[in-house]
């Protein structure tokens, strides 16, 4: 395994991306969630090409309770008529909590029993680890399912979120139900570390972007799980098709969306989620950009930047 590489050579032109986007969960006025517009955004999503994920961060899977995980769950089922989703799979708890495998189990077998693939949200059971520990539990989950991903959170959007070292990505990699990874560091150089080590170790498993403020890391071989692309999965699928087929068109599309990303998961960034039904809103796919409770807000100063953002990229896909 060698830190060593050049990111200019790792660059792979008219690759075809596989894009997954985490789903916002729309809410009411009265606080509640708008699940007429939540299906609606799924099944947007799906027909754009893009692989919707729910109940991840974006889905406010840490403040949501079970019957709504469930609800969400089957309205994905119901509106993707066997079309593939992913879903995360959280056991919530406290600082300094212990490793709690049962209830991880338990979600991923609720996720696979309404066809979704499963997607191990971290914890700080998980995370509090030291990192033989954190590769057993991967290897211990594994054990009950197919197919799965792992995900690196930054703790900036979660305080439980945590970047690996090199060596127990490593051993993920070793582990065959684990075909890809979601690496939300916020940072490019890890992530380029993560694609060399693939490359050398395993050329199949897919490592996911989930660097809002770098989605260009698609033309280094990511591929990309990402909260943005639930602004706009039709502008994602559009950039995605212009760098298939080699089109300069894809340069100034993705530079838009990364102003958008910039502007949407600034500090603080959690409040990206309010940001998106903002959006959403002036896109007219929702009626009401209220976010989560407890979840962190923009200023309604920000909705005209964010029309402005909107009126380019519709230009640019028009
Ligand atoms: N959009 C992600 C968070 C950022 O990487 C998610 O919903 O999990």
């Amino acid at each position: 395994m060698s830190p060593d590489f050049r990111p200019s050579e790792m660059i792979r032109p008219q690759r075809k991306l596989t894009g997954i986007s985490a789903i916002l969960l729309p809410f009411t006025e009265a606080g509640e969630v708008d699940w007429t517009a939540l299906q609606a955004h799924i099944l947007r999503t799906a027909e754009t090409g893009l692989m919707p994920a729910v109940n991840m961060d974006t889905g406010f899977l840490n403040l949501i309770d079970e019957p709504t995980k469930l609800r969400v769950l089957e309205i994905t089922r119901e509106v993707l008529h066997g079309a593939p989703f992913c879903a995360g799979a959280y056991s919530a708890d406290e600082p300094g909590a212990a490793w709690c495998a049962d209830e991880y189990l338990r979600q991923m077998e609720l996720i696979q029993q309404h066809g979704g693939m499963p997607v191990i949200f971290q914890s700080y059971g998980l995370t509090g680890q030291a990192p033989a520990e954190i590769v057993a539990a991967y290897e211990q989950l594994a054990a009950s399912c197919d197919r799965f991903l792992a995900f690196e959170l930054t703790e900036d959007l979660l305080p439980f979120g945590k970047t690996y070292d090199l060596e127990t990505y490593a051993a993920l990699l070793k582990i065959p139900q684990c075909v890809g990874a979601k690496h939300s560091s916020f940072r490019r150089e890890p992530e380029w570390q993560r694609l060399k080590l693939r490359d050398e170790l395993r050329p199949d498993f897919k490592v996911y972007t989930g660097n809002d403020l770098a989605i260009d890391m698609v033309m280094y071989g990511s591929d990309y799980l990402l909260g943005l692309s639930t602004f706009g999965p039709d502008y994602f699928a559009r950039r995605d098709a212009y760098w298939l087929a080699g089109d300069a068109r894809f340069y100034e599309l993705n530079d838009w969306l990364q102003y958008l990303g910039m502007f949407a998961f600034r500090d603080p960034s959690p409040a990206y989620k309010h940001s998106a039904a903002q959006f959403l809103k002036l896109r007219g796919w929702i009626p009401c950009d209220n976010t989560c409770p407890g979840s962190p807000t923009r200023p309604d100063s920000d909705v005209p930047v964010l029309a402005e953002i909107m009126q380019k990229l519709d230009a640019l896909i028009a």
